[in-house]
């Protein structure tokens, strides 16, 4: 028989330090393929931190990151590029290298693994910018010519560039108008399905929550609270809980999700 396939992300006993603070104590989380979880907490509850475990950019003070099945910092260079080219990160206000116009900032991971045929590099940043509905002529603008909206979807092909299987989005919808906002948690849907990704994302916006999540993990106190689909979540007996899933303002996300859904 065949062995499972190996989880997108794994964390087992993750504890996290800064100076004397613990942020993180013994936190287990598991993520199967194909999955959109969404973690949410309070704010300063770590939710960026362990997004940034998962891919590598910080260490636990104790515990493992298991990324494909494989521990991070394990193996040597290739087996990190190799492990590199699996996920695609989307950062908070998209983080894009100012200095580079749209298309060299998309064509930045491809040029990054050695990609050198101009033609192949032109062609795939023009599919990676219709994949996220952005025109060509945008090719050339610099970032600080481009709406919010823009800087998240300039920042979601620049994620999509190596064609990785795990996407990890840090508040996709901080800053955007409700319209803006709704257009691009449809585009995430719709790349989910089409392209198969297993989506991390962390968010503060119910609405994207409920639109995308097909579970959620609450992190609180340092570990996860609670892990399960929405409906089976918003029952939880949590002052944390109570407080983000029952407000008026709640309430009203949940009914307009799930009258589109
Ligand atoms: N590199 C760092 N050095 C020191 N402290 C840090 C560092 N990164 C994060 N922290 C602290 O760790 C805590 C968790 O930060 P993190 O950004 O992960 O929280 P969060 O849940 O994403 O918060 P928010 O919802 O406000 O964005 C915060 O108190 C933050 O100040």
């Amino acid at each position: 028989m065949r062995p499972p396939p190996a989880l997108p992300v794994e964390l087992k006993g993750v504890s996290t330090c800064f100076g004397k603070t613990w942020i993180h104590k013994n936190l287990d989380l598991a993520v199967s393929a194909g999955e959109v979880v969404a973690l949410v907490g309070g704010s300063g509850s770590g939710k960026t931190t362990l997004l940034r475990q998962m891919v590598g950019l910080l260490q636990p003070a104790e515990g493992e990151v298991r990324l494909f099945g494989e521990t991070l910092g394990e193996g040597g260079r290739s087996a990190r590029l190799a492990r590199r080219r699996r996920f695609g990160m989307l950062f908070q206000h998209g983080a894009l290298f100012s200095a580079l116009t749209v298309f060299a900032n998309i064509a930045f991971p491809l040029r990054e693994f050695g990609l050198t045929d101009e033609v192949l590099i032109r062609d795939l940043v023009l599919l990676k910018m219709a994949m996220v509905e952005l025109e060509p002529e945008v090719a050339a603008r610099m970032p600080a010519e481009l709406s919010g909206g823009m800087v998240k979807r300039v920042a979601l092909a620049r994620a999509l560039a190596l064609e990785p299987e795990l996407l990890l989005l840090d508040e996709p919808t901080a800053g955007l108008d409700p319209d803006r906002s709704a257009g691009f948690v449809d585009l995430i849907r719709s790349l989910h399905r089409s392209l198969g990704l297993t989506v991390v994302l962390v968010t503060h916006d119910l609405d994207t929550l409920a639109a995308l999540a097909s579970r959620v993990a609450v992190l609180s106190e340092g570990r996860i609270l609670a892990a399960g689909p929405l409906e089976e979540i918003m029952t939880v007996q949590d002052p944390f809980i109570q407080r983000f899933f029952h407000s008026e303002r709640s309430r009203a996300a949940l009914a307009r999700a799930g009258e589109s859904r």
